[in-house]
């Protein structure tokens, strides 16, 4: 029996034109949230669900669109502003039917306390902590933490004061302030963040009711968002939500780093990166430009839930974002800054030593990942640190002697573009050549493997005293509707030491098989 609210949902959809399968059922389950579900078997291809793009509520169709436009707003504050603006109507609201099923709020990491930032994210990807250098030497005071989210939570509010605040003060407007707090403001970009789409070039992005009510599955979605090429366009499709064109949210500031070649952070535009709950490209079936879709893209089960995608992302991201996280999630990584392992190299180089090889490293046209300032570098699922750490860690190593005849090679072939590699030192020779994946194996010294388990080490000591295997119980005991940020920072957690874990084991095994290689080296000769 659907609740009182979820019928009046379904009254408002039906008064939208908004049309969706018998097959499909709406549950409410008991914290609240709904998700979709299937009454019988579904097959691939079926068109589930059409909306009008007129029952969409956007920065346009919103009663709002007049002082949103007068004020010079768009994007993402322009859309919380209708979306603030909807909810003050109250049931005046022609969305209030639609706008009652939403929460106040996603719980985004964005909205919790700095206390709960700091407690439950400690160490992980989405808790950048900084460290205190300077290029002549670690000085080995750990001295700010919590940087990026403070930092956005900050950003959020300077925009309520520049772009909200002028809006309730202006006579020129008339609305009613209760509802244009900097709360209301936060609540909004948490849904905006979490729930809107782009529909088409005119109306941008905006809440689409019902597609927005179903959850997301990493790499099986079962349905996909479409939206027929409007009459001005030539090939649109209903697409995530906060690329960078719609310059979403400075709390995208938080790093939530990600393969780079499976998406990644919040401000990633690359193709195949998804960042809302989202579909797809792909042709509608009607063909009919003023209407959204959703087509099922396998068959679905009786009695089984039915998915979305929001994207391939690890869970750094998707908690960021959408609140949540997953367990197993292959898109899953863990960076390590290169500020570690500058810490690590100070442990046993001098400054003078570290600065050389790094400088080599650069030279010879290496670099990490980049985001905001720090570089980086991924460990994948796997555990496979990315090659150019290797290299790093490598060059870090070498001997003084082959470092120099490196270098110096390096100004020679320089000075009269000739190679002269056979002066090379004989592990290093590719080091000028191309780098490939084929060159890991070499680059796995003994040495190396060591630096990567002490890489390790520093990494996982960001997490604070807890063990994983206290995370690993404490997951057990939380209870993921009540206790929701514990449970999904345990999650994050968790999921990111096993990570460390891997890469501990791809050093020892490596480690070993250099190990093997020398003494069978041994016994021919
Ligand atoms: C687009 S809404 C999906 C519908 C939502 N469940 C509702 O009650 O309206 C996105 C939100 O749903 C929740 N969600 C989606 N997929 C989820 C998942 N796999 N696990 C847990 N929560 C999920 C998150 O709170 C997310 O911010």
């Amino acid at each position: 029996m659907a609740s009182r609210r979820l019928r009046a949902f379904k009254r408002w959809m039906t008064s939208n034109h908004i049309e969706y399968s018998d097959a499909l059922d709406l549950v409410e389950l008991e914290d609240g949230s709904i998700c979709v579900k299937s009454n019988c078997y579904l097959k691939e291809g079926d068109l589930v669900a059409t909306i009008p793009k007129q029952a969409c509520l956007t920065i346009r169709t919103s009663g709002a669109a007049a002082m949103i436009e007068a004020a010079g707003l768009d994007g993402c504050i322009g859309l919380c502003v209708a979306v603030m603006y909807e909810r003050s109507l109250g049931s005046e609201s022609p969305w209030a039917g639609y706008l009652q099923i939403l929460p106040f709020s996603e719980p985004l990491p964005l909205l919790w306390t700095l206390d709960e930032v700091d407690s439950l994210l400690r160490g992980t990807e989405l808790h950048k902590v900084w460290f205190r250098f300077t290029l002549l030497g670690f000085d080995g005071v750990v001295v700010c933490v919590v940087q990026t989210i403070k930092e956005d939570k900050e950003l959020i509010h300077e925009d309520w004061k520049q772009y909200i605040l002028p809006l309730v003060h202006s006579e020129e407007f008339t609305i009613d302030p209760n509802y244009f707090r900097v709360e209301d403001y936060f609540a909004a970009k948490s849904l905006v963040a979490s729930r809107s789409f782009q529909i088409d070039d005119y109306l941008g992005f905006g809440m689409v009711p019902l597609a927005d009510l179903f959850n997301h599955k990493t790499g099986a979605e079962d349905v996909h968002f479409t939206s027929a090429p409007s009459l001005d366009e030539s090939d649109e499709s209903a697409e995530s939500v906060t690329d960078d064109e719609n310059d979403c949210n400075d709390e995208e500031q938080i790093q939530t780093r990600q393969p780079q070649e499976n998406v990644s952070s919040a401000r990633s535009n690359d193709e195949g990166s998804s960042d809302g709950p989202n579909s797809e490209c792909s042709e509608d079936v009607t063909g009919n430009p003023m209407v959204l879709e959703m087509i099922l893209v396998k068959d679905v089960e009786a009695g089984t839930e039915v998915f979305n995608t929001y994207g391939s992302m690890g869970n750094a991201a998707l908690l960021h974002r959408y609140g949540f996280t997953e367990l197993d999630n292959p898109y899953d990584i863990v960076n390590i800054d290169l500020d570690l392992v500058v810490q690590w190299s100070s442990s046993l180089f001098s400054g003078r030593h570290r600065r050389s090889r790094l400088s080599l490293w650069r030279k010879l046209g290496h670099a990490g990942c980049v985001s905001q300032n720090s570089e980086y570098f991924e460990i994948s699922f796997d555990g496979d640190p990315q090659l150019e750490l290797l290299i790093l860690l490598y060059i870090i190593l070498l001997s003084e002697e082959d470092y120099m005849k490196l270098d110096l090679i390096l100004a020679t072939s320089r000075n009269d573009g000739e190679s002269a590699t056979a002066y090379l030192p004989k592990r290093g020779n590719f080091l000028l050549g191309e780098i490939s994946e084929m060159s890991r194996e070499t680059l796995l010294t003994n040495s190396v493997c060591e630096a990567l388990l002490s890489l390790a080490d520093m990494r996982e000591s960001l997490y604070g005293t807890t063990s994983l295997e206290d995370d690993i119980e404490s997951l057990k005991r939380s209870n993921c509707i009540t206790e929701r940020k514990l449970y999904h920072s345990l999650v994050l957690r968790i999921s990111e030491r096993h990570i460390i874990e891997k890469l501990r084991n791809y050093s020892e095994k490596s480690s070993k098989s250099v190990e093997g290689l020398h003494s069978r080296k041994r016994l021919k000769s």
